[in-house]
């Protein structure tokens, strides 16, 4: 089984517009409302894969509530920690004429410390009948800063496998404890590694570097470009295929489930990360946050085209 931690879960709502106006009244084309926060999505995705999953975290409040029933209508396999607080709202504004995508992000709820140890205690049941667990997205206030830090090795001690999703502070405390995989974005990298641009061969490196620090696998994904996947011993560059993209929010996260599935699934490293980037792109053709269509993903892993970059390691 697979386990999914969301720390913030959110109410993800999408707006589609023609275009938005600053300082305007802007009426809507369509609106969706999804169960989200990246592990959320992760859970989602694998259940669509026909995965045994569990979606754990915090949820409150009367948002909290709607995660929960939206989940349960779907049989996605959820067990949350109720806190006094009410899960956030994150909104997507979808801009027709000029393709843009903005998010706005509420911060969250506050985690109290009783709440921080009862999700110790989560992880640390969770982790002994998962074979992986993902820990994925922003920490609300009052969770520690090296939270994903103490959870990674929690999961490690009970002998399961972490996927890191995060960024900022709580993704560098979370890459000090080696998780078994990483999945940076590109802004994400950039932000670790204090840069404005990223070339190939910084990128290169700092994947090598991530391997070094005792991470098995890193998978440094790149939008539409598609991604660069690092083992221990060989690097994958992937080309995303060109689809019709509608919503990208959530393609990270159909990546981790896609990576959470492969490993779970023992599948080769080329496999793992051909799986990864059709979950992927396939999440990008969905109006909805952390969805993918089976049709849609079967096509995809004949068209998404992985080739291995030689002598990187050495
Ligand atoms: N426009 C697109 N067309 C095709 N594939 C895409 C597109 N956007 C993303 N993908 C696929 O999804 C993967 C993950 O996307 P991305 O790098 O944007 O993740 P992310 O920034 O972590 O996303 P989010 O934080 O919204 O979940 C990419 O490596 C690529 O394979
Ligand atoms: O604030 P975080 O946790 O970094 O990101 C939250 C979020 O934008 O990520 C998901 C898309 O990846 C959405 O479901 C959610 O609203």
């Amino acid at each position: 089984m697979i386990t999914t931690l969301t720390l913030n879960a959110a109410l993800d709502k999408t707006y589609y517009l023609q275009t938005l106006s600053i300082g305007q009244t802007n009426r809507l084309r369509d609106v969706h409302i999804e169960p989200g926060g990246k592990g959320i999505n992760v859970a989602k995705v694998l259940h669509s894969l026909g995965l045994e999953v569990t979606a754990g975290g915090f949820i409150g409040g009367n948002n909290g509530k709607v995660i929960s029933a939206l989940l349960q209508d779907r049989g996605v396999g959820h067990e949350f920690i109720g806190i006094q607080g009410e899960s956030r709202t994150c909104l997507t504004i979808i801009d027709n004429e000029r393709e843009e995508e903005t998010e706005i992000l509420e911060s969250g709820p506050n985690i109290s410390s009783e709440d921080w140890e009862k999700i110790c205690h989560f992880t640390d049941a969770a982790a002994k009948k998962s074979t992986i667990m993902t820990l994925s997205g922003s920490l609300p206030q009052g969770v520690p800063a090296d939270g994903y830090g103490q959870l990674i090795d929690i999961i490690k001690q009970n002998g399961s496998k972490a996927i890191l999703d995060s960024s900022g502070a709580a993704l560098r405390y979370g890459l000090e404890k080696a998780p078994f995989a990483v999945k940076p974005n590109e802004r994400e990298l950039k932000q670790w590694l204090n840069k404005e641009t990223l070339s190939l061969s910084e990128a290169l490196e700092a994947g090598k570097m991530f391997i070094q620090k005792g991470i098995q696998y890193v998978c440094l994904s790149l939008g539409k470009e598609g991604a660069l996947f690092f083992t221990r011993d060989e690097v994958f560059h992937v080309k995303a295929p060109v689809v019709n993209a509608v919503n990208t929010i959530g393609c990270g996260d159909a990546m981790v489930a896609g990576l959470a599935a492969g490993f779970y699934q023992n599948l080769p490293a080329r496999d793992v990360i051909l799986l990864a980037a059709a979950c992927g792109s396939a999440n990008a053709m969905m109006p909805q946050a952390g969805q993918v269509a089976l049709t849609d993903l079967e096509e995809l892993r004949k068209q998404v085209v992985v080739k291995k970059i030689d002598n990187i390691l050495s």
